[in-house]
């Protein structure tokens, strides 16, 4: 048996609402046309309106999980989203540093869409001194790059300065998300690649709420890509194009931020 079809693997939280964490992880990497398989580091008891409950999983089946995954399946590309606090991050670090699933996506989850803490305060540095230093990518939105660098990031020329900050910090490549930039016109993403090349990758920002689960479904994307054997750069621009398809022809589930739709096509023959 070759065992060689793509596979990938993300280490997240489950989202109980079905729009973010490993929900929309799978869900892209199925569209993206990887297997995707999952280590649950915490269940959230989630929906479109926020975060009513989080329970994360005893770090004996953290351990369990990866050891099952690397006896058996071909992982080429992993990312990381909810890791809940400092013991589960450095249980992830010890894991990942155990076993080769390929090149890292670190997704630094930390805050939900509603304002519910999905990493603990006293992990931010963990993230930041073990966890980004392994990453081959590492994805934070605005909030969570102003967190790890200790910069207020409020223009481009900032945003700029926090990849190369991010990348000093020990991650190869860096995406700097523009979501939450206050600008009405426009959502735009600025890559840092190791062999220092830079970009920005602009779009039209839809007017909506149904936005719950764009950072989770763009480093799955990233991810999958990886595990294709696509370079850093299609990869971060495959990524961004279908994120933004995700968002443009949205779907309407629940009362609140709601989910995107995992079944736009990048392109009509996609
Ligand atoms: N309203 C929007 N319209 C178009 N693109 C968006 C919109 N909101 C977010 N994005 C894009 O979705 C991706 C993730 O967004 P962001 O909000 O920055 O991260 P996170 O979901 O981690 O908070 C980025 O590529 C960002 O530019
Ligand atoms: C389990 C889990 N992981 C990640 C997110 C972040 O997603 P978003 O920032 O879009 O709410 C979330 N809400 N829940």
């Amino acid at each position: 048996m070759t065992n060689d079809f793509p596979q990938t693997l993300t280490i997240a939280g489950t989202d109980s609402g079905g729009g973010a964490g490993i929900a929309a992880d799978l869900k892209t990497m199925q569209m993206r046309h990887v297997f995707a398989t999952m280590v649950v580091v915490a269940v959230t008891a989630q929906n479109t309106l926020g975060v009513q409950d989080a329970f994360p999983m005893p770090t004996k089946m953290i351990d369990e999980q990866f050891a099952s995954l690397a006896a058996d399946l071909n992982i080429r590309a992993c990312k990381t989203g909810m890791l809940a606090d400092a013991e589960h991050v450095k249980a992830i670090v010890r894991n990942l540093k155990k076993y080769d699933f390929g090149p890292l996506t670190v997704d630094p989850v930390m805050i939900a869409k509603g304002g519910a803490p999905l990493l603990s305060e006293d992990a931010i540095s963990v993230v930041r001194d073990e966890l980004v230093p392994l990453a081959d990518l590492v994805t934070p939105n605005l909030p969570e790059a102003e967190k790890l660098t200790g910069m207020t990031i409020t223009t481009e020329d900032e945003m700029v300065t926090a990849g190369k900050k991010l990348q000093a910090l020990g991650a190869k490549n860096v995406l700097v998300k523009g979501g939450h930039f206050n600008s009405a016109d426009e959502a735009n993403d600025f890559a840092l690649l190791a062999d220092g090349k830079s970009f920005w990758m602009t779009a039209p920002r839809v007017d909506t709420h149904n936005t719950h689960g764009t950072g989770d479904t763009i480093s799955a994307c990233i991810t999958a890509e990886r595990a294709k054997g696509h370079t850093m750069e299609e990869a971060i621009r495959t990524g961004k194009a279908y994120v933004e398809a995700t968002i443009r022809d949205g779907i309407n589930v629940g009362h609140g931020h709601g989910p995107l739709n995992h079944w736009a096509k990048i392109k009509e023959d996609d």
